[in-house]
């Protein structure tokens, strides 16, 4: 097999975190991250490629840093900082995974250069997917989620048919109609995107906070058959059942996670942080129900703002959620 390409601005950087000792029972994500090498790894073994077990294909992990959208959209910006901090939030975790974990480096948004960051970052994870890894992107503000759509979008299990669901975790619909892309409007343009290329668009967000959508957003939502949960009717039982029936109708599962979607006191190190927000232990009970689904095949963490967090609290938050995402 030929070995993607891969171009990537920032390398690879060494993962830190505390050391109780070299053998595997003592091991943290610091100890168990590698370089990102195409072609390295077991995903490129053809009887490897499908494994029974969807816990073992190998992760990489993309950083995505762009504040751009994010000032398009006039929000506090700092998410460019965000991937170095997941990453910093990761290292000193106990590593209980049956999957590899390789870090390919950082994609870098330079001012205005959003849409090119984008199209770099989609390449890049196409790439990866169609290696047969589980690709991990890190925000970046939420306009991450349209560099993650043009990567799965442009993968082997998209264009071979397989149906996509699309479901984000977050307060916000972002499906704002703008003349320049941003952090508010990357699902409308995966809707267009989807209805050129002569798909459905499926959709899905868990947490909507009514007074922060407008009408407008709402009746967007609803002309493109948009399935919602409010912020308010977010009980575990009832984000269960919803998220069972999304992934029932679906065949391979995008997840994002905006983390505005949490109360702003467990998530303060947002752009637009949420009054009411949903629980952690309901957010967390979604990523363990995706990752059991076995259909994830891309997920991304979007909105931390290091500049506003307040002791680690919301990259800690997020370094959890992407490791149940992976056990
Ligand atoms: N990523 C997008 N976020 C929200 C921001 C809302 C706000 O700044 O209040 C949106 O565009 O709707
Ligand atoms: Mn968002
Ligand atoms: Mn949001």
């Amino acid at each position: 097999m030929v070995s993607p390409e891969l171009t990537v601005d920032v390398s690879p950087q060494p993962w830190t975190g505390r050391f109780d000792g070299d053998g595997a029972e003592h091991r943290r994500w610091w100890q168990a991250v590698s370089p990102y090498a195409p072609g390295a790894d077991s995903a490129d073994i053809p009887q490897k490629a499908s494994p029974a077990n969807s816990a073992e294909v190998p992760a990489v992990i993309l950083g995505f840093a762009s504040d751009e959208g994010v000032r398009r959209n006039k929000g506090r910006t700092g998410a460019a900082l965000a991937p170095a901090a997941i990453r910093s939030a990761l290292g000193p975790l106990a590593f209980h995974l049956d999957r590899t974990v390789s870090d390919a480096g950082d994609i870098v948004v330079s001012d205005g250069a959003l849409e090119a960051g984008q199209v770099r970052a989609g390449h890049a994870m196409t790439a990866m997917l169609d290696a047969g890894h589980l690709t991990v992107v890190l925000g970046g503000g939420h306009e991450t989620a349209f560099a993650s759509y043009l990567g799965v979008a442009g993968s082997d299990a998209v264009r071979g048919g397989k149906r996509l669901g699309i479901l984000n975790l977050d307060a916000h619909f972002d499906l704002r109609d703008e003349p320049l892309p941003s952090s508010g409007t990357p699902f409308l343009q995966m809707a267009g995107a989807e209805a050129a290329a002569g798909r459905a668009f499926r959709y899905a967000v868990v947490g909507i906070s009514e007074p922060n959508n407008t009408r407008s957003l709402f009746n967007t939502a609803d002309g493109l058959g948009v399935r919602y949960l409010l912020d308010e009717d977010c009980t575990a039982e009832r984000v269960r059942a919803f998220v069972a029936d999304f992934l029932a109708a679906v065949d391979v599962l995008y997840l994002t996670i905006d983390l505005d979607v949490l109360p702003a006191s467990v998530a303060p190190g947002v752009s637009a942080p949420a009054a009411y927000g949903v629980p952690l232990p309901v957010v967390s009970a979604v990523c363990r129900q995706v990752a059991e689904s076995g259909k994830l095949l891309h997920l991304d963490v979007a909105e931390l703002n290091p500049e506003f967090d307040v002791d680690g609290r919301t990259a800690k938050v997020a370094a959890r959620l992407v490791n149940t995402l992976l056990r």
